[in-house]
């Protein structure tokens, strides 16, 4: 970009409020040429300093783009010196472990120091229009001239580094006191590898794409290969978690099945849910990689590692809905999808190719709709919103309540399970509802933060809480607190009139400082067990008296009164406590138990079915955006369905639209938002697979538990 004085001198002003650092540094390029350089909030400017009158080369960095700065001391080591970040050759790992290492650019002398920006900007693709970002390493040297000393010039490189990594990192940096602004220590990670993932590329795509962004984001970790199958759930049943920042996976879907249930079975899963998983894609689906990269708007058709290991390192903690779901001899804990029929069979049958990666989708699919079969069976659901469906025999129009269902812990000393809906008979206009709530948390910054948020919710799907986080404190409590000081809730449905109040109290999003402290999403173990012991459901308008379900026993609870057009409405709520004798069992209180029927508040349809699939994140592959609304943490599974019917050509069609989403607008494809499903096969044909993870086609069903886990995104 060519700036002329004048226009320089405008820019110059207009991020003048925002200026943080200035100096003159020398750029090592070919040429070494001293370069005026200008930090601010959004990012890095550099121009040469010459004497010519017309015009300056302006260049910029954004912040954004910067994962790590590095200082540099050239007179310590010489010898070793190398022209890029080095990492990654098998000799600097021991035991797994990533030794700690320090950038040394070339053709410095003895007595250079300065600091290295590793920056990812994006570029055009040449001959393409697909946007990929692509590894910048600016080198600036404190020029020897500009301070005698060399103390004085590595105190100015340290303060460089510091200050790019504080904004980088997305931490905050005082402008009056700016020697003050260290950045943490970032927190160690375990990688977990399957050397089977896939084509069985995994270690090498962590040698060569993942563990050089690590090094220049300076991300100390530990590698583990797994060895058989089962390994990564046994080490996170067992390893203690306070010792790790989060645990990350580089494999497919499935390691990250087997982390998530191996940590699901630990005694206190109602804390240990919460440690941070990050996903690296070394698999052959990757759909939870492929999600992440989604939401944060980073590009899942190409370049999927540098993409993803771009967002780890850039992350910031998150909720993750994960769903609990029943079997007859088995309780799982399902991140991704729970699908029977064709995707199904698609999914299991196509194994046999996972060499070739994700094109084993693609030959599964062509093969399955030749042979073309449906599915007979019955699948019941609880959909959040009216529901009206598309069988055509006219009498199916469901009016169902709305529904909200939010995981909460009330107190320090207390968890509460709630479920809260409102009456669609109740006969109010507005649909706009002011609910106050306040709660305290458990503890998610680990630093004793404390936040205030504002939430604007709007729901329909979209669980897109635009929340205001005012974070203070400066650490050093144990016990993090956030405070919900009101939660607006708007235009709740777009296609239904109904009147809907939830609380959206769950889902926070945790801006945890990686590096601030281990294990943020950790809550001391004196608050572990609360969540297991006191477990509420409210749920407004719900049936009279229910048999107690899952260990919960019920209790009839106070009304809650909600404002809207100056009417009064009044809503009975409902409380359910978990029995303490049982207090390890996750509360599933929207389920019967599988040999009894569904409740009768849920929709059941018969029949013969191609697919039905109930799906969490938006992805089921790169190519497969199989819930285009979902969020990671909307607290809702979405429930594709379709009939037999539909010719072959229709389902190819069909299938060509999956990898826009466009297939939900299909006339065959009955789509609905629901808390909680069952799929009940008729038949033992196919295949039932829950996160990729095969299953007999048994009666099965599953509950959402907003916003329960966590993972490492960007939100
Ligand atoms: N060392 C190992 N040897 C054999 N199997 C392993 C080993 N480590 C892990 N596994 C198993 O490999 C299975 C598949 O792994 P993973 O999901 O990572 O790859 P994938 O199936 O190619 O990917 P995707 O699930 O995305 O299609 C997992 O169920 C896991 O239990």
């Amino acid at each position: 970009m060519a700036w002329s004085h004048g226009s320089l001198a405008l820019k110059m002003a207009a991020i003048r409020d925002d200026l943080i650092l200035e100096g003159e540094f020398e750029l090592l390029a070919k040429k070494k040429l001293t370069h005026r350089v200008t930090l601010t909030r959004s990012g890095l400017f550099f121009h040469l300093v010459s004497n010519s009158s017309t015009t300056y080369q302006e260049k910029c960095v954004k912040i954004s783009d910067i994962i790590g700065c590095h200082g540099f001391e050239q007179c310590l080591n010489v010898n070793k010196s190398t022209s890029s970040a080095h990492h990654g050759s098998s000799s600097e790992y021991k035991n797994g472990e990533a030794k700690p290492f320090r950038y040394i650019p070339q053709n410095t002398d003895a007595s250079a120091c300065g600091f290295v920006v590793f920056a990812y900007p994006f570029k055009k693709k040449l001959f393409s229009n697909k946007k990929v970002r692509t590894k910048q390493v600016l080198v600036f040297e404190v020029p020897t001239d500009s301070v005698e000393l060399l103390d004085k010039r590595k105190t100015v490189a340290e303060t460089w580094r510091n200050i790019i990594n504080c904004l980088s990192r997305g931490l905050p940096v005082n402008v009056n006191d700016i020697a003050s602004c260290v950045p943490p220590p970032r927190g160690r990670m375990l990688l977990l590898i399957n050397p089977h993932s896939g084509p069985g590329k995994a270690y090498t795509i962590f040698k060569n794409e993942i563990a050089p962004l690590l090094f220049e984001a300076s991300i100390p970790y530990k590698t583990i290969v797994t060895e058989y199958a089962g390994h990564a759930g046994e080490l996170m049943k067992t390893i203690n978690l306070a010792e790790w920042y989060g645990v990350v996976i580089v494999s497919g879907d499935g390691l990250l099945f087997e982390t998530i249930n191996g940590i699901m079975q630990r005694d206190d899963w109602a804390t240990s849910v919460k440690f941070p998983i990050g996903c690296l894609p070394a698999g052959s689906g990757n759909a939870l990689s492929c999600s992440i990269n989604y939401a944060a708007g980073e590009p899942v058709d190409s370049f999927l590692v540098l993409h993803a290991t771009f967002v780890l390192v850039k992350h910031r903690v998150v909720p993750m809905d994960l769903v609990v779901i029943h079997i007859p001899d088995r309780t799982l804990f399902s991140f991704l999808s729970v699908t029977w029929g064709i995707v199904a069979d698609i999914d299991f049958e196509s194994e046999k190719y996972r060499t070739l990666g994700e094109a084993r989708f693609t030959v599964g699919a062509i093969k399955r709709i030749i042979g073309l079969r449906s599915y007979k069976g019955r699948v019941s659901f609880l959909p959040v919103a009216e529901y009206m469906a598309k069988d055509g025999t006219g009498s199916s129009k469901v009016l169902a309540k709305v529904r909200r269902l939010s995981l909460d812990s009330r107190s320090s000393s207390k968890g509460t399970f709630n479920s809260e809906d409102s009456n669609s008979s109740l006969g109010c206009n507005s649909k706009i509802f002011v609910a106050q709530s306040e709660r305290q948390l458990d503890s998610v910054g680990g630093a004793g933060d404390s936040f205030v948020k504002t939430g604007v919710v709007t729901t329909g799907g979209d669980d897109s809480c635009d929340l205001h986080e005012d974070s203070s404190g400066s650490g050093g409590g144990d016990a993090g607190q956030i405070r919900k000081e009101s939660c607006e809730i708007k235009d709740i449905n777009t296609t239904s009139q109904d009147t809907q109040l939830f609380d959206s109290t769950s889902s926070p999003e945790l801006d945890v400082p990686p590096g601030s402290i281990n294990n943020p999403g950790l809550v001391d173990s004196e608050n572990t067990t609360n969540l297991q012991q006191d477990v509420h459901l409210k749920e407004h308008n719900a049936q009279a008296s229910r048999s107690p379900v899952n260990g919960c026993s019920v209790q009839h609870h106070s009304s809650m009164t909600i404002i809207s057009d100056a009417k009064e409405i009044s809503v009975e709520q409902e409380t359910y406590h978990v029995n303490k004798a049982k207090s390890t069992a996750v509360p599933t209180p929207l389920l019967h138990p599988l040999d009894q029927d569904v409740p009768s508040n849920w929709v059941t349809l018969d029949g013969n079915f191609i697919l039905a699939i109930a799906v969490y994140q938006t992805h089921l592959g790169s190519e497969m955006l199989a819930a285009p609304d979902a969020h990671l943490s909307d607290g809702l599974i979405h429930l594709m369905m379709i009939r037999e019917g539909i010719s072959r050509n229709a389902l190819m069609n069909l299938f060509l639209t999956f990898d826009q989403g466009r297939h939900i607008y299909s006339p065959y494809v009955e789509a609905v938002k629901v808390l909680a499903f069952r799929i009940e096969p008729a038949t033992k044909n196919g295949n039932i697979m829950v996160d990729g993870e095969r299953f007999d086609p048994t009666p099965i069903q599953g509950q959402i538990l907003p916003g329960v886990a966590r993972v490492m995104a960007i939100k």
